[in-house]
């Protein structure tokens, strides 16, 4: 395949994500975002793999800044402590590494933000567990259909593919998205 067709490829899956993910879905998940981080509650986030990198850069974004000026905003990555991964995967279970993070630091009225591209990791699962128990709201991204995420999540960000490389191309737009909007709204 040429690089050209991987990016209309690419492109077809975006406008596909366009159609798939409406709106009020969309809207859903920022309202959740701001109503938290304005009440400085945690948003906390997590993934595996590529979507690690994912929750490091969407909290990045956050605690630092995406393109305005502002102040701080309490995001906080489940995936970026390696002594708290290694620790608790070597003497417990890495099915598990995520929801003690939750129960560490989440709070009702906060955010739990899972991305996996099959909704089905068994650590971000038992997470959305642990984030309902508490009573937080949760936002899965995932690929097609939203897998075992599909029942966990208050809002499930599906991107219409079954392909992991090309789901995770299309959360980073709906990330940068999320992240853009929520700024915005908390300006001051
Ligand atoms: O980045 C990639 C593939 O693009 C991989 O590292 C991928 O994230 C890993 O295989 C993950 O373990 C997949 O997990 P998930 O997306 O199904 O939750
Ligand atoms: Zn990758």
């Amino acid at each position: 395949m040429s690089f050209r067709t991987y990016c209309l490829d690419s492109a077809r899956l975006l406008e596909a994500t366009a159609t798939h993910v409406s709106d009020a879905r969309v809207e859903a998940a920022i309202d959740a975002m701001v109503a938290a981080l304005t009440a400085n509650k945690a948003l906390l986030v997590c993934g595996n793999g590529g979507s690690a990198s994912d929750a490091m850069h969407i909290t990045g974004e956050l605690v630092g800044r995406f393109l305005k000026e502002r102040r701080a905003l309490k995001a906080i990555c489940l995936s970026s402590n390696p002594a708290v991964l290694t620790a608790w995967a070597n003497d417990y279970s890495y099915e598990t590494v995520f929801s003690r993070q939750v129960e560490a630091f989440g709070e009702p009225g906060g955010v739990l933000l899972g991305l996996s591209t099959s909704g089905n990791s068994m650590n971000v699962v038992k997470a959305f567990e642990e984030a309902r128990r508490i009573g937080m709201t949760s936002i899965a991204m995932t690929g097609q259909g939203g897998g075992k995420l599909a029942a966990q999540a208050d809002i499930l960000l599906d991107v219409p593919s079954r392909s992991t490389p090309a789901i995770q191309q299309a959360h980073i737009c709906l990330y940068h998205y999320l992240c853009e909007m929520v700024e915005a709204r908390c300006a001051n």
